[in-house]
């Protein structure tokens, strides 16, 4: 269980408070998906969980965040580290080694993981990000993409209870950005890793996501199911999410009494919406 109860904070080198009033109970084995306006707070609750705030960042942090119990202002970040994975935005300050094997061997060493296992959690991390082939490949050879497979698959070897994955599709084409998440999801619901990801992809994030938070202006907004976040479209819109247009045409006919059923996500959803509207 991941909980925020009344957190605020502000960095050393800001005057505002950049998150505030943050209550919110994450259960385990919850996929969570992060999103919102830039720079409305969301990598900021993401450091919040994995212990960056405010053990790299510092700053004026009032309420608590507890992660499994442990209080992430008291607990130390080794083992915070130990408990959370994180795959940060910029991929290429968190890789260390030259090789992609290496890559991901360095997390298990560091983390003492007897010797006899490190083989088969290296190929199991590998397989589960569907990079296998990648093994021997120089980091530097690697498109963006790939090295954010990378990223997430020397997280995963270390089997982590929660992982927390700032924008991991960024540099991913829509047909990737799907895999990823589909590999993601299959690991979780395997693993009852506990999952919160932000992304601005909204679509994609309510496809796998139990819970949608959505954060403007350091707020927490809405933080419930994509179907019941979705709903609000309109409000979503107004605050710079960007909801597909075919959420927001069937909850506009939805608001005329035109339609009444399910929340729609996407084209084909609507396509299918629409012809029953007009039978
Ligand atoms: N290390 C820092 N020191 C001071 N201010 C910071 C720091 N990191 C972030 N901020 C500020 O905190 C606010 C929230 O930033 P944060 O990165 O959490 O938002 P975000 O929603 O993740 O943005 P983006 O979508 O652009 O990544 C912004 O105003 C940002 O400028």
């Amino acid at each position: 269980m991941i909980e925020f109860n009344e957190f605020s904070f502000r960095y050393r080198e800001g005057v505002e408070l950049v998150v505030r009033d943050i209550t919110l109970s994450i259960p385990d084995g919850c996929f969570v998906g992060i999103t919102g306006a830039a720079g409305s707070g969301k990598s900021t609750l993401t450091y919040a969980i994995n212990g960056i705030i405010p053990h790299c960042y510092p700053g004026d942090f009032y309420g608590s965040v507890t992660v499994e119990g442990l209080d992430t202002v008291d607990a130390s970040l080794t083992d915070l580290s130990r408990l959370v994975g994180s795959v940060c935005q910029d991929i290429d300050s968190q890789m260390v080694s030259t090789v992609v094997e290496d890559e991901i061997l360095y997390g298990l060493e560091n983390f003492a993981v007897p010797r006899e296992e490190i083989p088969a959690r290296v190929d199991e991390a590998l397989d589960a990000m569907g990079i296998a082939d990648l093994r021997d490949r120089t980091i530097d050879s690697l498109s963006g993409g790939q090295k954010q497979k990378v990223a997430v698959a020397s997280v995963l070897a270390l089997h982590p209870k929660v992982l927390v994955l700032d924008e991991p599709t960024a540099e991913l084409d829509p047909a990737s950005s799907v895999t990823v998440f589909d590999l993601l999801s299959r690991y979780a619901r395997e693993h009852g890793t506990t999952v919160v990801v932000v992304e601005q992809k909204i679509a994609l994030l309510s496809d796998y996501a139990d819970m949608l938070v959505i954060v403007d202006e350091g707020r927490i907004r809405f933080a419930d199911t994509p179907d019941a976040v979705l709903a609000h479209s309109e409000e979503l819109l107004a605050l710079g999410v960007n909801v597909p247009r075919s959420t927001t045409l069937m909850n506009a006919l939805s608001a005329q009494g035109l339609y009444a059923g399910p929340t729609v996500r996407n084209v084909a959803g609507a396509a299918a919406a629409l012809k029953e509207v007009l039978a």
